[in-house]
Order: C-alpha cells, then sequence, then structure tokens
C-alpha cells in the first residue's frame, strides 16, 4: 500500500480550515498550523473550528499544532493561506523548518505592498525554491461553502504540470473539482484582482446602483485586468475561466464574501475606520488595491475601476462623485 500524502496548512484561518478539510478528505493526512492554543485545542479534542465554522465537524486525518516544525515535518505539500501582507515575515519564519522536497502551495489572493509581487514570487523570494515547486490555487472557492462541502470547481496552477496533477489527485473530492493550469500568473492576478473589483461592487451594491451596474463593473473589471495580465505574460484565456470570471461572479453575488461586505458598508455609507472595526477577517482587497495600482502604473496599464476604488478607501473619495468621474470618462471602443 502506498503512503498517503502528506500536508501541512498554515494557517486555521477561514480558508486554510476549509483546504485542509478539503485535502483530509481527499485523504491526506493534514496538519494545521495555529497560531492560537485554543483553537488548535478545540480543532484537536472538539473536531471543530469554533472561530470561523461552529458546528461543522473535521474530519479525523486533520489535526492542528501551534508548533510549525511539527506542521511542516514530512510535508510532501506545504500549504500557505496568512493575509498577503504578512507573508513575507511569516514564511521567514517557517523557511528553515520545510521539508526537504515539498512543494509550497498558495491559496492567496493578494499583490504585496511595495514590492507589487505576487504571492508566488515571495514564496520564492523567501523559500529560495524553484519555481516549479511553487502551486497557486485559485478559483470560486468561499469558504464558508467549502466547509459546508457544497460543490465548487478550482484550478491548480503550477509551471511543471507535473506538479500540478499531483496537487490535483491531492484535494480531488466529490463536492471539490480542481482543474490544472500553467497559467500561474493569471491566476494570482485573477484572484487578487478580483478582490478589489469585488470591493467595487460591494459599494455598488451598497448605493442600491443596481444590477446593470454590477453586471458593467464585472465586466469592465475583467477587461482591466486582463489588460494588466497580457502586460505581464499571463494568458488572457485564463481571465475567462475559474481564477478570472468564475471567482469574480461568485465574490460579486456572494453576502459571504468580506471584500463584497466590505466595499457594501463603504456604500451604504460606514466611514474606512467602521469599517474595518465590523470587519473580523481578511479583506484583501483593501490593501491590494494600492499594490495593484502600484503594479499597473508601473506596467503602464489603465485600471479605472482599480484607481477609484483605491481613491475611496484611501482618499476618502465621495462614492457619489466617483460614480459620476467613471461614468464620464472619454467614450471610447469596447475593445481598447
Ligand atoms: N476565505 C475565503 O473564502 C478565501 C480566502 N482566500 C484567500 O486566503 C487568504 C487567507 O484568507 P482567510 O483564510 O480567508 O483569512 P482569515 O482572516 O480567515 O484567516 C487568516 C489567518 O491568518 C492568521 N494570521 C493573521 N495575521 C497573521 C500574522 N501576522 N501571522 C500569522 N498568521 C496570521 C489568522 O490568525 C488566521 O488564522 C487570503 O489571501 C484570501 O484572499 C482565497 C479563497 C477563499
Ligand atoms: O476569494 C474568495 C472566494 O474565492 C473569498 O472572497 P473574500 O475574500 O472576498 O471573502
Amino acid at each position: 500500500m502506498s503512503k498517503p500524502v502528506k500536508a501541512a496548512v498554515f494557517s486555521a484561518g477561514s480558508w486554510g480550515t476549509a483546504f485542509g478539510m478539503v485535502l483530509a478528505d481527499a485523504g491526506c493526512e493534514v496538519t494545521l498550523w495555529g497560531r492560537r492554543a485554543e483553537v488548535v485545542d478545540a480543532i484537536n479534542s472538539g473536531r471543530t473550528n469554533p472561530d470561523y465554522f461552529p458546528g461543522v465537524e473535521l474530519p479525523e486525518n486533520l489535526r492542528a499544532t501551534t508548533d510549525p516544525a511539527e506542521a511542516a515535518a514530512h510535508a510532501d505539500f506545504t500549504v500557505l493561506s496568512v493575509p498577503s501582507q504578512t507573508l513575507r515575515a511569516n514564511l521567514a519564519d517557517w523557511a528553515p523548518l520545510l521539508a526537504p522536497d515539498t512543494v509550497l502551495v498558495s491559496l492567496m489572493k493578494g499583490v504585496e505592498l511595495g514590492s507589487v509581487m505576487r504571492m508566488s514570487e515571495v514564496i520564492e523570494d523567501v523559500a529560495k525554491v524553484s519555481r516549479d515547486r511553487i502551486a497557486v490555487v485559485s478559483g470560486p472557492n468561499l469558504a464558508r461553502e467549502i466547509a459546508s462541502r457544497m460543490p465548487a470547481a478550482a484550478v491548480v496552477a503550477c509551471t511543471d504540470e507535473a506538479v500540478a496533477r499531483r496537487l490535483q489527485a491531492a484535494c480531488h473530492t466529490p463536492y471539490f473539482r480542481p482543474y490544472t493550469i500553467t497559467d500561474v500568473v493569471g491566476c494570482e492576478l485573477g484572484g487578487a484582482v478580483k478582490n478589489v473589483i469585488g470591493l467595487a461592487v460591494g459599494i455598488a451594491d451598497g448605493m442600491g446602483l443596481g444590477d446593470n451596474a454590477k453586471g458593467s463593473l464585472i465586466t469592465r473589471g475583467l477587461v482591466e485586468t486582463t489588460r494588466l495580465g497580457i502586460e505581464m505574460g499571463a494568458d488572457p484565456l485564463t481571465f475567462s475561466g475559474l481564477a478570472g470570471l468564475g471567482d469574480l461572479v461568485a465574490t460579486c453575488s456572494s453576502p459571504l464574501s468580506r471584500n463584497h461586505t466590505f466595499g457594501t458598508n463603504l456604500g451604504k455609507g460606514m466611514t474606512l475606520q467602521e469599517t474595518i472595526a465590523v470587519t473580523k477577517q481578511t479583506a484583501e482587497g483593501v490593501k491590494s488595491c494600492e499594490s495593484v495600482l502600484d503594479l499597473a502604473r508601473r506596467h503602464g496599464v489603465d485600471m479605472p475601476i482599480t484607481e477609484t476604488v483605491f481613491e475611496i478607501v484611501h482618499e476618502g473619495k465621495s462614492p457619489v462623485v466617483a460614480v459620476k468621474e467613471l461614468m464620464s470618462r472619454s467614450a471610447k471602443p469596447e475593445r481598447r
């Protein structure tokens, strides 16, 4: 009998816990690293993560630890799911503990502020591993629904297709259907920019602007994502796939999305500080609107929706004024 695949998941937040369940349900032996002893104890003794998914029973082959070395030991896959802006510091601590041939898997959807690096680039930079040992999972994967074992598809991306296929096998369950893809750049950009467009759609929803506005923002949001992607060497077709359109539709339609909800609160007139105070989990778009805009400017790409979100979130622009400005931009053909 072959040995079970071992996976380490850092950390026991919303998506880390839900994806850990997926891996365990697919037959992997999963060790979840958590920062807080009380969460780790609840997972090991009560088989639940009370902070994120109270009432959801976790599989027997998923256990938790506060010891990163214990989590990392002998892992075939080391899955990273922390806020994008803390990854560099976190991984610097964990890198010396990684199993020698482990594949590093990013679940994160963000771009690092300042360096404008994608998460796989930060991993390569900090862990000093080659690109063919770094994979990305993305797609329409709202963690709450996955934890309820509701059906979803996803993409697993790696420049080495054989590695992507190994990861695909390790996380394929009756409710989670992963496809392989080699366009890592497109997958990561799709996920990071979708959070920014999710904020924009949330703002429009909060203002009561209707479904035509939503459809327009999703479509034009995807156009500007694709424009940036092409400049960065991504395959434009990736953006009409699960990591592009699929993820965008799920986020922009769902009250479970933190980015969408964050935007809705802003659109209803809450201040940034009030919105941050009621947001319990990571809403990546809040920081990534700045890094994505920075990335766009460095590549000479026009991203008017991203720019508008940045102005509303970080410069206090009124959403009413922002809508007027977006609608009165100069007329142009659709495909330019
Ligand atoms: N929640 C979801 O539905 C999905 C989330 N993602 C992405 O997954 C990534 C993680 O998001 P979530 O799990 O949702 O966030 P979360 O806020 O639920 O969990 C984040 C986890 O990171 C830990 N953490 C926070 N700051 C830390 C630090 N400085 N050092 C170490 N650990 C720290 C927290 O304790 C928590 O366990 C994000 O990039 C997000 O965009 C991707 C797909 C789905
Ligand atoms: O990325 C997600 C779904 O795929 C989760 O979106 P939020 O981070 O907005 O909750």
